[in-house]
């Protein structure tokens, strides 16, 4: 359901994609993995949607979405996608719950509608109690669960993730992955995990092991 295909991706002189080709099933969860500077976020990048290739094409569902316009890449993002960055990236001048209901106000739900989702999720993440903070009280391991919420609330095919547990201890790294794909799995959601981590790689159905720019190997888990 989602694929790239001969992807080249280049920054100035850096080759951070050169050529490569993977293809990602319905409800897969898949780790990508390899060196610093493999190309991972890059690639992560260009299968959201948020980066174009120079030249190759990324499919979802079939359909060619590097050749979209931004609007167009844009619309396919918020209705399809989540995203979850290594600093969970929340508005800070936002509470919690409002972070976590935007993404469903931007896709055309009521405020009261979106707030009672955005609770439930909140809840479900056990950081209820969070709801009427903002980013900047949070813990580490708060801020992620939210910033996960936020990434699954609108029900999304594919959640993209970027060192999810990055920033945290690995107790906290623990219960994040465990939440994400706890319900990844009973949502038959997509996942997509850039990690250096082990452990964290281990939670995936399958490895993509990148090395300079192009999948070194593949491994099942
Ligand atoms: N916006 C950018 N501008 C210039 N160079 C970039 C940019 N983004 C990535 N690069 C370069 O492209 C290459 C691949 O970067 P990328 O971030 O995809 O690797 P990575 O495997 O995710 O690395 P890390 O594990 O260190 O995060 C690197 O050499 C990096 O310096």
């Amino acid at each position: 359901m989602l694929e790239a295909r001969g992807v080249h991706k280049a920054f100035g002189p850096t080759r951070a994609l050169r050529g490569l080709t993977v293809e990602i099933g319905e409800g897969e969860i898949v780790a990508v993995t390899g060196p610093s500077g493999s190309g991972k976020s890059t690639l992560l990048h260009c299968l959201a949607g948020i980066l174009r290739p120079e030249t190759g094409e990324i499919r979802f569902d079939g359909r060619r979405i590097d050749s979209l316009g931004d609007a167009a890449r844009t619309t396919v993002r918020r209705e399809n996608f989540g995203v979850v960055f290594q600093f969970g990236q929340l508005v800070p001048e936002l509470s919690a719950l409002e972070n976590v209901a935007l993404p469903l106000m931007f896709n055309r739900h009521g405020r009261e509608e979106s707030m009672l989702t955005a609770r439930s999720w909140l809840e479900r993440l056990g950081v209820e109690d969070c709801a009427g903070l903002r980013p900047g009280e949070l813990s580490g391991g708060q801020a992620q669960r939210v910033a996960v919420a936020r990434a699954l609330v609108t029900g999304p095919r594919v959640v993209f993730a970027d060192e999810p547990t990055g920033a945290l201890d690995s107790l906290a790294g623990e219960r994040v992955m465990d939440e994400l794909t706890g319900t990844a799995r009973e949502s038959r959601t997509t996942l997509v995990i850039v990690t250096h981590d082990n452990r964290v790689a281990a939670y995936a159905d399958r490895e993509i092991v990148l090395r300079d720019g192009t999948v070194a190997s593949a491994v099942t888990a």
